[in-house]
């Protein structure tokens, strides 16, 4: 994969799971076919979204194998992204080398957590993984990662050769600013409330667990802005973010899975511990969006 190529909505697949916690190949092979209906431009495996802290690694394979497979009998030909970072720099090199052998045609590779490593550490280990030979997007989310990216360790981690872009999860426009005049890589929107405003600072597109939802409309917010059409698009996503906002309520991707569940897109919104699926009251909000999808 190109940087060139990270344009546009790209979707992280959540991992289906059957009730009783094991891996639900069935429920993925009707979900893939059913993001490829739409026009995205990728699908992400074992994101966040996809519960990457308690997937396995051969679930992982497992899925990245079936998703290639429905590509191939749907006749689509799509990136697939698979997430491989963790907090350990040589693990995170075992699974992106694992993974570029597999066939994936890019790697997430999310900022390490968990150690707060310094930033010259931070560089290491991205510098680490992309000498696997397998395309690198960072993945910057100090929410969930106790860390941040100070711009200067972004702009040195993009000049990595085999560094194509960034998904930035850092939550409002700072880092995307501050990245714009040293890096001409792309950087993809992740904090989805804060899409639209992204796309108009120079976003190349999103990497957006709400794009399972309402996909088309994703997709058209990001033509809406690069076909100049800025009120239309302000009006497509002011449309999205009551969504977008009861998506992350509770943690991602419990409200998600309900939804995807809900729909029978999958058919459990079973998650692994200690994730728990969403309390009464957000389901009783989501049964109401549901009915006005
Ligand atoms: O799985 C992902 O990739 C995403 N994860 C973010 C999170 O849950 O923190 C949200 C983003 O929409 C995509």
């Amino acid at each position: 994969m190109k940087a060139a190529e990270l344009q546009g909505i790209f979707v992280p697949a959540a991992t289906p799971f059957t009730q009783d916690g094991a891996l639900d190949e069935a429920s993925f092979d009707r979900y893939v076919r059913h993001l490829l209906a739409h026009d995205i431009q990728g699908i992400v495996i074992n994101g966040t979204t996809g519960e990457s802290p308690t997937a396995a690694w051969e679930e992982v394979e497992r899925l990245v194998t079936r998703a290639r497979a429905v590509m191939a009998e749907t006749g689509h030909a799509l990136p697939i992204i698979v997430g491989t970072g963790t907090n350990d720099t040589r693990t995170t090199v075992r699974r992106t080398e694992l993974a570029r052998r597999l066939g994936a045609d890019a790697a997430l590779v999310v900022v390490p957590y968990y150690s707060k490593p310094s930033q010259a550490g931070i560089v290491e280990h991205f510098r680490r993984a992309s000498e696997t030979g397998l395309p690198v997007i960072a993945y910057e989310v100090p929410s969930r990662t106790g860390v941040r990216l100070q711009p200067d360790t972004a702009a040195s981690i993009l000049a990595l050769d085999g560094v194509i872009g960034l998904k930035d999860s850092s939550g409002g426009t700072e880092l995307l600013e501050a990245l714009a005049a040293r890096t001409g890589k792309p950087v993809l929107c992740g904090e989805d409330a804060d899409f639209l405003a992204m796309l108009r600072l120079g976003a190349a597109g999103g990497m957006l667990a709400s794009a399972n939802v309402r996909t088309d409309a994703f997709v058209r917010v990001y033509r809406q802005i690069r076909g100049g059409s800025a009120e239309q698009a302000e009006r497509t996503f002011g449309a999205l973010l009551p969504l977008i906002r009861l998506l992350f309520e509770e943690s991602n991707p419990a409200p998600l899975k309900w939804l995807l569940a809900a729909q029978g897109i999958i058919a459990s919104d079973t998650l692994r511990l200690p994730l728990m699926p969403v309390s009464p009251a957000l389901q009783a909000k989501l049964a109401q969006t549901l009915r006005e999808l």
